[in-house]
């Protein structure tokens, strides 16, 4: 059992829940360079796991190769872990919160609120077409595992996206666009946020 609101840092996080093959790790590399984000994928976590002979690894690979989601203990540990590591107060989370467990524990054992939400908003079509082509090595890259995470994603995290959409917290892109594009949509959200940002601590500094 992890214990609560363990660190006393209060990082900066946002959540990126989208579709597998949307587009997410993509875009990851121009969000770091442009806004200094630290990105942190949880599916990327899971599968160092693996790599790293944890004891944990059969499991966490079994349910990758079944398009389920890890039980949130494991995932939260990896995450937590990662951002004490890292000397940056701003994170963007991929693949998380894939579902209400998932949230709910995040929040319960972080303390902490996203930001905002990101969700690239992408088609069937379109994710199944990207990842059968994507060609990087991965287990579930397949049709089987594909159709699985398709189902796992409509009837577990679209109900996470619903929850974030009714605090107004979600910044919905259309992801089905070139990558220059999606970047572009990108970049306008991420600049207003910082604009915002820098309106607030102005506020701060003359009351
Ligand atoms: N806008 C785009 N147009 C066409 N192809 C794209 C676009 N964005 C990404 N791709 C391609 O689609 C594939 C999947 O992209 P990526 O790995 O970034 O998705 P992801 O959202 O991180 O998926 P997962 O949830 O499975 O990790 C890659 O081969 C990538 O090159
Ligand atoms: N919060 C998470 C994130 C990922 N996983 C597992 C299940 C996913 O199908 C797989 C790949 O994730 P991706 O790289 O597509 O984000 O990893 C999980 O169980 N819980
Ligand atoms: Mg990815």
């Amino acid at each position: 059992q992890m214990e609560e609101h363990q660190s006393t840092r209060s990082p900066l996080s946002l959540f990126w829940v989208s579709g597998p093959g949307s587009g997410k790790g993509t875009q990851c590399a121009n969000i770091v360079e442009h806004f200094g984000y630290t990105h942190l994928s949880a599916g990327d976590l899971l599968r160092a796991e693996i790599k790293s002979g944890s004891e944990n690894g059969t499991m966490i690979q079994n349910m990758i190769k079944e398009g389920k989601i890890v039980p949130s203990e494991v995932t939260i540990k990896l995450l937590k872990r990662a951002i004490e590591e890292n000397g940056n107060d701003k994170f963007l989370i991929d693949g998380f919160p894939r579902n209400e467990e998932n949230r709910a524990a995040f929040e319960s054992v972080t303390g902490v609120q996203p930001e905002f939400v990101l969700f690239f908003d992408c088609s069937e079509e379109e994710m199944e077409k990207r990842l059968l082509g994507r060609n990087q090595g991965r287990e579930d890259d397949n049709i089987e595992t594909i159709r699985k995470r398709f189902k796992v994603y409509m009837e577990s995290s679209l109900p996470v996206i619903e929850y974030y959409s009714a605090k107004g917290k979600v910044k919905k892109i259309d992801a089905t666009r070139p990558v220059g594009e999606v970047f572009e949509a990108v970049k306008a959200i991420f600049t207003k946020a910082w604009l915002d940002e820098a309106c607030v601590s102005s506020l701060d500094f003359f009351p």
